[in-house]
């Protein structure tokens, strides 16, 4: 291939400082080393994430940095020693690795995996400890080890899933995160059974997928909580049962979920990054079972409590990351189990834009009807 072994020049959005809009800079961006993948990214949505590190409330953000890490693509390059995928292969990055040979990955008890976290969290690669991104010399960050608001990013080999050439990019890409997130937290994290009682506070796309995970695992009554009744609509076609609004309410929420239950719900997630509400939703609990898993990112600083009563009388309270998703062997199982129509992945994507316009999907994120926004990065 022409550009293997080149330094590409090409275009990425820079998020320069945080809150400060992004800027199309003409990136340089070195070829791959050892163990490292170079990639086309051919489509890339935003997700809340992206929004809370550039907001600067993230304690692991950087700047200058790339954000993106919810995307899809085609592999240009690879560095010495990658023998899984090849040029040319499709590729979803994995913002959480799974190498296999690491602690975490060997104990079968996570999804986490050790081998390169320590780089990714610090906006550079293993091998040198510094960056692949630069502009007129000036290093760019990483961002989650993905970096994908790029028309070329590098990764960790260990970062990336190979998926079925068939599947359209355009949609796919939503399975670097969100969807695979909400679906995870009921099928691996919960595990919730047959006619459970669900509460998913937070309807956006990771609710949402909460919802139809839910559904899918039988559960009897999916009790959405959102501020904005006018979400239940698109809620009911995810398979929310029921809608409550705290704001129609005097009582505190768990008050009002524990009234409607019978005592509590059997499973909540709290898929907004509120701490007050991660408290709500571990008290809506049915005391001797109840479980409660935080699926949210709250901002740096922020901090949970509750009544250690609540743990003694049974409930349980957990978090997720990725939906406790083995990233490179799951989500190419997640793809075909879209390609076989047994997950929906189109109906969470609202807008369609192109790179160029990603200040304007920022924006979007914070308007009522904008679940995912999927950006063609070469337009
Ligand atoms: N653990 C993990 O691996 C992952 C975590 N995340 C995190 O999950 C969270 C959800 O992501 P995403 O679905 O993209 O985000 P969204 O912002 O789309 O969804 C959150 C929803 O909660 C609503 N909401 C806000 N405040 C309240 C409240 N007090 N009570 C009830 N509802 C409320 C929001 O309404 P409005 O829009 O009107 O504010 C919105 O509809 C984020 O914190 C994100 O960072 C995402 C992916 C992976
Ligand atoms: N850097 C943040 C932590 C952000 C966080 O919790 N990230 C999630 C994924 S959110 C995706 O949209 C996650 O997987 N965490 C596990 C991990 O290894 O990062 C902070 O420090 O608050
Ligand atoms: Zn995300
Ligand atoms: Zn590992």
């Amino acid at each position: 291939m022409a550009t293997q072994g080149q330094v590409i020049t090409c275009k990425a959005a820079v998020a320069w400082e945080a809150n400060k809009p992004l800027a199309i800079e003409d990136v340089q961006v070195a070829p791959p080393q050892a163990g490292e993948v170079r990639i086309k990214i051919l489509y890339t949505a935003l997700c809340h994430t992206d929004a809370y590190t550039w907001s600067g409330k993230d304690p692991e953000g950087l700047f200058p940095c790339i954000l993106g890490h919810e995307a899809a693509g085609v592999v240009e390059s690879v560095g010495e020693g990658v023998t899984e995928v090849q040029p040319g292969d499709h590729v979803i990055p994995c913002y959480q690795a799974e190498c296999r040979e690491c602690k975490f990955c060997k104990s079968g008890k996570t999804n986490l995996c050790g081998k390169v976290r320590a780089a990714t969290g610090v906006g550079v690669m293993m091998n040198d400890r510094k960056s692949r991104f630069s502009v007129n010399g000036k290093p760019i960050y990483h961002f989650m080890g993905t970096s994908t608001f790029s028309q070329y990013t590098v990764v960790h080999d260990v970062s990336v899933a190979k998926i079925d050439p068939l599947a359209p990019l355009e949609k796919v890409c939503l399975l670097g995160c969100g969807v695979p997130t909400g679906l995870g937290a009921v099928w691996n994290t919960a595990k919730v059974e047959k006619d459970s009682i669900v509460a998913v506070f937070g309807l956006g796309t990771v609710g949402l997928a909460v919802a139809e995970g839910a559904k899918a695992a039988g559960a009897s009554r999916i009790i959405g909580i959102d501020i904005d009744s006018k979400k239940f609509d698109v809620a009911k076609n995810f398979g929310v049962t029921e809608f409550v609004n705290p704001k129609d309410h005097d009582k505190p929420i768990q008050q009002v979920l524990v009234d409607l239950t019978d005592g509590g719900v059997d499973y909540s997630f709290e898929c907004i990054g509120n701490v007050s509400v991660m408290r709500a939703a571990l008290e809506c609990c049915h005391k001797g079972w109840g479980t409660s898993v935080i699926v949210g990112v709250a901002a740096s600083g922020q901090e949970i409590s509750t009544r250690p009563f609540q743990l003694v009388t049974g409930r349980v309270w957990k978090g997720t990351a990725f939906g406790g998703f083995k990233s490179r062997s799951q989500v190419p199982w997640l793809v075909d189990k879209y390609m076989k129509k047994e997950i929906k992945v189109d109906e969470y994507i609202t807008h369609n834009l192109t790179l160029g316009e990603i200040n304007k999907a920022f924006d979007l994120m914070h308007e009522r009807g904008c679940l995912r926004c999927v950006l063609d990065v070469h337009a």
